[in-house]
């Protein structure tokens, strides 16, 4: 499967589920810009894939994406260091129900901001070359647990968003597809925040539940993630999908009713 001529952008690309995609894009020749708030991890990261993918593959670009104008420039400088763009993974994603507010930038109106930037860098409406835009939720927009109320709604937000963006890009033939990919419980740092505080606010009590819960369902590797995402990018037929990942199913796929009055 090659990606080769193609540029992609992936947002919190630094760690976790983010830093596996860019790695599978790179292992497919695609170019990508790794986009992250955090300038140590990101320069690291991008120093190892060099070693490993050669110089010139991937960029970093340090970027908080609850800033809006930072993204915008962000989007941009990726066009300009690589000519286009073809593919945008919104993933960069929080849980802080102390700061909720802050997950709400991060975690929905980034997303949201992020796939807008998209569509004016590929909608065939701005007389760009179509492509596929990622935006990950969680199985937390199915099933909601009380340690995250707002984390909760924030991936609820981002399935409804990306479902009626999907329609709006079919009925005006943007030739972009759009997706929502969520995954259960993956081993990444974002896990380790359920036991903290200053993450978790008064929830953080919780916590045990929340285990219980990791232990009852299991804990994805990032790299199975990493593998529905080249799914979404190269199946053409997957446009819309809400792609859900878990240990008893594996990859596969919410199913909706069709609408009736
Ligand atoms: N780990 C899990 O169990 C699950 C994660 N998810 C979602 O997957 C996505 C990725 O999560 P993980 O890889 O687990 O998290 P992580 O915490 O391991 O990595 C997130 C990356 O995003 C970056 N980031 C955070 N805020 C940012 C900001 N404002 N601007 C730019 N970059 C920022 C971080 O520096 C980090 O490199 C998130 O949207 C998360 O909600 C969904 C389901 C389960
Ligand atoms: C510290 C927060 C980390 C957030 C990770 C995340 O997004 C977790 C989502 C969970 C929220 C409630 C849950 O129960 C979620 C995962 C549930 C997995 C369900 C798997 C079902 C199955 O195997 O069929």
């Amino acid at each position: 499967m090659s990606l080769n001529g193609k540029v992609a952008l992936v947002t919190g690309g630094a760690q976790g589920i983010g830093r596996a995609v860019v790695q599978s894009l790179l292992q497919s020749s695609a170019k990508v810009a790794m986009v992250d708030l955090n300038k140590d991890l990101g320069e690291e990261c991008k120093a190892q894939l060099d070693a490993e993918f050669g110089e010139g593959n991937c960029t970093f670009i340090e970027c908080d994406v609850a800033n809006g104008d930072a993204l915008r420039d962000t989007f941009q400088n990726t066009v300009d260091q690589f000519g286009h763009l073809d593919i945008v993974i919104n993933n960069a994603g929080i849980t802080n129900e102390k700061d909720w507010e802050k997950t709400i930038q991060v975690n929905l109106t980034s997303v949201i901001k992020g796939t807008y930037l998209a569509l004016e860098h590929m909608s065939k409406e701005n007389g760009k070359q179509g492509g596929t835009i990622i935006n990950v939720s969680s199985m937390a927009a199915f099933m909601h647990s009380p340690h995250q109320p707002v984390y909760t709604a924030t991936k609820h937000g981002v399935i409804g968003f990306t479902r009626a963006m999907a329609d709006a890009a079919i009925q005006g033939d943007y030739g972009v597809r759009i997706h929502a990919l969520c995954p259960a419980f993956v081993d990444t740092p974002l896990l380790q925040s359920v036991e903290d505080e200053d993450n978790m606010g008064k929830f953080v009590k919780f916590k045990d539940d929340f285990k219980r819960s990791m232990s009852k369902f299991g804990v994805l590797q990032p790299s199975l993630i990493a593998e529905g995402m080249m799914r979404l990018i190269t199946d053409t037929s997957l446009h819309g999908a809400v792609m859900k990942i878990t240990c008893s199913k594996g990859i596969h796929f919410h199913t909706y009713e069709p609408m009736s009055a």
